[in-house]
């Protein structure tokens, strides 16, 4: 299926007469086949595991709401090309467009843990001179323990030495998770973008607007 691309045009900020506007966020998730990207996407669009997604790609959008704050999340529910070894299915049109990555694996499937060991390595080295989108790193299908090959240890080490986020969870038992690993990453993404509008400013105005609002709850 046919992916339309529009360009990032991502932004936060007031309308005119000072309201909120809506905050964009462009979410891709990449990792090899069969490890549940479409479960977790559907899982976030709807709160449903339903078993069987089927091969669509597909960009999807979502409106939620993150500390009173109206965030529409366009979610890339991405392909990984059959019988494919390279991790040149990445391509700078997904690169430029996404805001954040999420890199989803198998717990019970080591070959998928090392597709995102490449990716994550590729990611790194195509945005060496524009700057790496936050990315978060998820172990899924965390319900199959009997089955595991990759320890937690193994995930947590690879995203630190990374510096990306990590979560294990089972998008087939849980929402809370994978609700997690979206708030999270948009966390994540509002950081970068305040580092890159103000510097270090930028930052310190997030967090005190994160703990201003806190003390008002
Ligand atoms: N036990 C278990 N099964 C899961 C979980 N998440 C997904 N699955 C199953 O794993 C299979 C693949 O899930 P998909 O969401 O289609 O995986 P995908 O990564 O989108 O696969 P492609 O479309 O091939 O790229 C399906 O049979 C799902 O029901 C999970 O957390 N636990």
């Amino acid at each position: 299926m046919v992916v339309q691309v529009k360009p990032n045009t991502s932004h936060s900020g007031k309308t005119m007469d000072g309201t909120q506007q809506k905050v964009e966020a462009n979410i891709l998730l990449l990792g090899a086949e069969n490890v549940g990207k479409s479960a977790l996407t559907v899982r976030f669009l709807t709160r449903r595991f339903i078993g069987e997604y089927g091969d669509i790609e597909s960009i999807y959008n979502h409106n939620d709401k993150i500390g009173g704050r109206e965030i529409s999340f366009n979610i890339w529910d991405s392909l990984y090309p059959q019988n494919c070894e390279t991790t040149e299915s990445i391509t700078e049109k997904h690169l430029q467009w996404a805001d954040g990555l999420i890199l989803v694996y198998s717990i019970c499937d080591r070959s998928s843990f090392d597709v995102v060991r490449q990716q994550v390595h590729r990611i790194k080295q195509a945005k060496k001179t524009s700057g790496v989108s936050p990315i978060i790193i998820v172990g899924n299908k965390r319900d199959l323990q009997h089955r595991r090959t990759v320890s937690s240890e193994e995930g947590r080490l690879l995203a630190l030495s990374a510096d990306c986020g990590f979560f294990e969870i089972s998008a087939a038992e849980t929402y809370h998770g994978v609700l997690l690993v979206f708030h999270q990453l948009f966390d994540l993404i509002r950081e970068a973008r305040a580092l890159k509008k103000g510097g270090i400013k930028g930052i310190v105005r997030s967090v005190s607007a994160v703990f201003g609002r806190k003390r008002a709850e």
